[in-house]
């Protein structure tokens, strides 16, 4: 049940915590056929759409409140928890009717603070866990400011979703993960769970074994995976659900991590390795320092010679050849392009400071 998601401690198993369900509750007896088959794979808290916000008008946007007594009716054939999404103070209303169990923002509305405000003021005084998915584009301040909104209206309970940002011509995922993005999440709010959903991620169901296994090499807390009875006739998402008897194999074929080293003699050996990475990242940084001293080196040469800053042509040269030394030493060259165009916007700022020291 979701409290385990609450209550979950650092040093607790790492099984993952399984939120599953089709994209869209379509009639009572897709629900209850997905329901009663995800339910003998073990699953225990559902999700289901009610409301769809689609991107284009005319697709299928959900069958609305119709849907929320089939809900009702699988909560007290099963002993399970569902989990709708809400985007407007209505929907909020309309489901807590009905007694659904966990309430979730979408990605569509995270990034309107009107629309959460919205949400936030109609869940004053309500006890219910929500779930807010991150922002469809990659701003962690929405995403975190949308937890604020919630918290200020008084609910506790809270987790995150992790379901990828919009992006362009992008060939792999539907939505790009930029995992760095969930992970400076956790270091602003450790405490709120993290659940990651790599069906929205994926696009396609042959890609959501991976993201769910690099969701928990990364130690998030959960997975929403969405599963239908017969995922090639569903009306919404086809290509990215899994049938119930997929999902159940899937989740048992993942491997799971454990938080620490449990072993005294593992944890020392780790304490080492450590200690020799403090010392290649301080000679690193020593590095760095040598070379800021030769940029303003030149910085004072240029100005005494009334020379300009920017180099484009020695610039193009450190673009070309450091990446090529990256990939001779087995390392990433886009990340060592990437890190050198930072070291060459700080040169910059220090030679600027030193020729026009009033800029
Ligand atoms: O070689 C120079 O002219 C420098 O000032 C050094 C440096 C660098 O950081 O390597 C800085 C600015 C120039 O655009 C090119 C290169």
């Amino acid at each position: 049940m979701i409290s385990k998601l609450f209550n979950k401690k650092e040093t607790d198993s790492v099984q993952p915590f399984i939120i599953s369900g089709p994209c869209s509750v379509e009639t009572p007896e897709q629900l209850f056929q997905t329901v009663e088959a995800l339910y003998e794979e073990g699953v225990r808290v559902f999700r289901g759409g009610v409301w769809k916000p689609r991107t284009r008008p005319g697709t299928f946007e959900g069958v609305g409140t119709k849907a929320l007594p089939w809900i009702k009716e699988v909560k007290q054939e099963f002993d399970i928890e569902f989990a709708i999404e809400v985007a407007s103070a209505r929907h909020v209303e309309e489901a807590l009717n009905v007694g659904i169990d966990i309430l979730w923002i979408g990605a569509r509305s995270t990034v309107n603070p009107f629309t959460v405000q919205e949400i936030a003021d109609s869940l004053e005084g309500v006890d219910v866990p929500v779930l807010i998915k991150n922002p469809i584009n990659p701003d962690l301040g929405l995403w975190l400011g949308a937890f604020e909104r919630i918290h200020a209206a008084g609910i506790e309970q809270t987790a995150a979703i992790h379901r990828g940002f919009s992006n362009f011509r992008e060939k792999v995922y539907r939505n790009s993960p930029n995992w760095q993005i969930p992970i400076d999440f956790r270091s602003e709010l450790p405490q709120i769970p993290m659940i990651c959903d790599p069906s929205h991620i994926s696009g396609k169901r042959q890609l959501v074994p991976i993201v769910s296994q690099k969701a928990l090499d990364l130690n998030f807390d959960g997975l929403m995976i969405e599963s239908h009875i017969n995922p090639n006739e569903a009306w919404s998402d086809s290509d990215q659900q899994l049938s119930p008897k997929a999902l159940g194999l899937m989740i048992r074929s993942l491997q799971t991590r454990k938080v620490h080293f449990e072993e005294k003699d593992k944890q020392q050996k780790l304490n080492e390795i450590r200690d020799q990475i403090d010392q290649a990242d301080h000679d690193l940084l020593e590095a760095i320092h040598q070379r800021m001293a030769l940029v303003e080196k030149i910085g004072e040469f240029k100005k005494l010679n009334n020379v300009a800053v920017l180099d484009m042509d020695r610039w193009k040269h450190i673009l070309q050849t450091r990446p090529d030394w990256a990939r001779e030493m087995s390392l990433n060259p886009t990340m060592i392009e990437e890190m050198f165009g930072l070291i060459h916007q700080e040169s910059i700022k220090r030679q600027t400071e030193i020729i026009d020291p009033k800029n």
